[in-house]
C-alpha cells in the first residue's frame, strides 16, 4: 500500500520454535521490541516496526508441515508458522481436503499471520472464523516461554482456551510458531456466477433468495459496487461479462456453490438464476454462470483483485468494517458526500470511493483511493468513518485487525472496560512491552505510560 515506513537494523529468520524462543528471552532481558512478520500482507500496518527500535522476526524460514492425519473424523493438519496459505492448500490437494480459509493473498500470506491476524476471507461464510478451525497453537511467549497447546483434538473442554487469545492478537502477547488446523474435505464440486444487480436494493433480497434456493452449497455471497468493478476491469484482474451485459448495473454480486454432486448442484444455480429473471421484477438484470475452471477462476479474480486493482489506481485509506447489511451503501454514499463537501473529491485529490465486500459475513471493505496520502483527506475521513460505524454499532475492524492504523480508534468499537481488561491481559503476558509495541491497542492515557524499551538507534517512521 505504501502507507505505512518503517526501518530495522535486524531481521531474524529462526528455522526453529528454540531459535525463536532463544531470541525473544534475549529482546526481553535486553529490553528491545520485536516486531514478528509472516507474509507482509497486511493491510493496517502491524507487521511494520514504529521506530522503538525493534528487531523484525520473520518467521519465513519456519515452513514446513509437522503432520497431516487424512484418516480420522478429524483431517487435521499441524504446520510450521511460516507456510505459505498457497502452499499448504497444495499440500492438501492431492489427499482431497482444502485450507478453511482462503484470501486474495493466498500465494504470499502465511498460516501463523492469518492466525495472529484471525484474517476473514472468502470462505468465512461456509467454514467460520480461525476461532473455530484452529484446534491448537503453539506461541513463544514474551519471555522466550514455549506455550505447547498444539493439540489435534476437536473437543477439549478443559477450562480456559488459551490460544483464543492469540487468534487476533496481531503478535502483541507472543510469536505463534506452529498451528494445527481443521481441513475440510474439498468439495466435489464448484460453481460461481457473477449477477449484475440494477440498484443496491436488490442485493439484500437476493441474499435472501440464495439462502432459501442453494442452502447447504451456498459456500460465498459477494458484493461489488460499480466503482470496484469498473477497477477491477480496468486494471485487467480477472473477467466478469462484457461492457453491454454490465451496462445498467449498480452493483455485482458473486455468488459460489460448493457441494457433494456436480449435476445437482449447477442445476439448483441455474434454477435460481433462471427464476430470477422471469420474475415481473427481477432482481437482477444478468448473470453468468461459470461454464468451466478459467471461467470460474476469472470470475474469482475480478473479485479477488479488487486490492491490487484499487493499488495500481492510488494511494487507498481502508476501512475494514462489520456494519447492517442494509447500511452497505449509505456508508459509501455518505463518505462520498463528506469529501465531496470538503472539496475534496476529484482527481487531484479522491479519485474513487468504492464499497466491496463479504455481504454473507455484514463485512464491508470502504476504499477510499487518492492520489496521495495526504493529512486533509484523512482528517476528512477520521474519525468521520469510525464515528459513522459506531453510529451503527458496527466493528472498525471486522477482518483486517488493528495494527497501527486503528488502535487508536479501538473505543469506537471496544467499552472502556474491555479495553481496560486486553490492556491487562497484555500487560500479564508481556510486563516489558516488547511485543509488537504501537499495535493494537491505544496509548495509555493519565499516569500509565508504555513500559521504556531499550532503542537501538536504528527504528525510523518516515
Ligand atoms: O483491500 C481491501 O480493502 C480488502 C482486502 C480483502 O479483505 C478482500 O476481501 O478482498
Ligand atoms: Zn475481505
Amino acid at each position: 500500500m505504501g502507507k505505512y515506513h518503517g526501518t530495522s537494523s535486524t531481521v531474524l529468520r529462526p528455522r526453529t520454535t528454540k531459535e525463536v524462543s532463544e531470541i525473544v528471552k534475549y529482546c526481553n532481558e535486553k529490553r528491545i521490541g520485536i516486531v514478528p512478520q509472516g507474509g507482509n500482507t497486511g493491510l493496517v500496518g502491524g507487521s511494520v516496526p514504529t521506530g522503538r527500535g525493534e528487531l523484525v522476526v520473520s518467521l519465513g524460514s519456519m515452513n514446513k508441515v509437522r503432520h497431516f492425519d487424512p484418516v480420522s473424523g478429524m483431517c487435521t493438519l499441524v504446520a510450521d508458522a511460516g507456510c505459505v496459505l498457497q502452499s499448504l492448500t497444495d499440500y492438501l490437494a492431492p489427499h482431497n481436503h482444502i485450507m478453511p480459509v482462503e484470501f486474495g493473498a493466498k500465494g504470499s500470506c502465511m498460516i501463523g499471520g492469518n492466525c495472529a491476524t484471525n484474517a476473514g476471507g472468502v470462505r468465512l461464510l461456509r467454514y467460520g472464523s480461525l476461532h473455530g478451525t484452529v484446534l491448537g497453537l503453539e506461541v513463544v511467549l514474551p519471555d522466550g516461554t514455549i506455550l505447547d497447546q498444539l493439540t489435534t483434538l476437536r473437543k477439549d473442554n478443559t477450562g480456559y482456551d488459551l490460544k483464543q487469545l492469540f487468534i487476533g492478537s496481531e503478535g502483541t502477547l507472543g510469536i505463534i510458531t506452529g498451528v494445527s488446523i481443521l481441513t475440510p474435505p474439498a468439495p466435489q464440486a464448484s460453481s460461481n456466477a457473477l449477477l449484475a444487480l440494477p440498484s443496491f436494493d436488490s442485493v439484500l433480497p437476493l441474499f435472501k433468495r440464495a439462502k432459501r434456493e442453494l442452502s447447504e452449497i451456498l459456500s460465498a455471497f459477494e458484493f461489488i459496487d460499480r466503482g470496484a468493478y469498473d477497477l477491477s476491469v480496468r486494471h485487467g484482474q480477472g473477467r466478469g461479462m462484457s461492457p453491454e451485459e454490465a451496462g445498467g448495473a449498480e452493483c455485482f454480486v458473486l455468488i459460489e456453490t460448493s457441494g457433494g454432486r456436480r449435476e445437482h448442484d449447477e442445476e439448483k444455480l441455474s434454477d435460481l438464476l433462471e427464476h430470477l429473471l422471469s420474475e415481473d421484477k427481477p432482481l437482477i438484470n444478468t448473470g453468468v454462470l461459470s461454464q468451466d475452471a478459467t471461467q470460474f477462476s476469472n470470475i474469482w479474480s475480478l473479485r479477488e483483485g479488487i486490492t491490487e486493482a484499487v493499488s495500481k489506481e492510488g494511494k487507498a485509506y481502508k476501512y475494514d468494517i462489520s456494519i447492517p447489511l442494509s447500511a452497505f451503501k449509505e456508508v459509501v454514499d455518505a463518505t462520498k458526500d463528506r469529501l465531496r463537501e470538503k472539496g475534496l473529491l476529484g482527481p487531484h485529490a479522491v479519485k474513487e470511493v468504492v464499497g466491496y465486500g463479504h455481504i454473507g459475513d455484514g463485512n464491508l471493505h470502504l476504499n477510499v483511493v487518492a492520489a496521495a496520502y495526504t493529512s486533509e483527506i484523512e482528517a476528512a475521513l477520521e474519525p468521520f468513518v469510525y464515528e459513522l460505524v459506531g453510529k451503527y454499532k458496527g466493528s472498525i475492524s471486522a477482518e483486517h485487525g488493528l495494527g497501527v492504523m486503528k488502535a487508536h480508534a479501538l473505543h469506537y468499537s471496544k467499552n472502556g472496560i474491555s479495553i481496560e481488561w486486553m490492556r491487562r491481559i497484555k500487560d500479564l503476558f508481556d510486563p516489558n512491552g516488547i511485543m509488537n509495541p504501537g499495535k493494537v491497542l491505544p496509548p495509555a492515557s493519565g499516569a500509565s505510560h508504555e513500559p521504556s524499551l531499550k532503542n537501538t538507534g536504528s527504528g525510523r517512521v518516515a
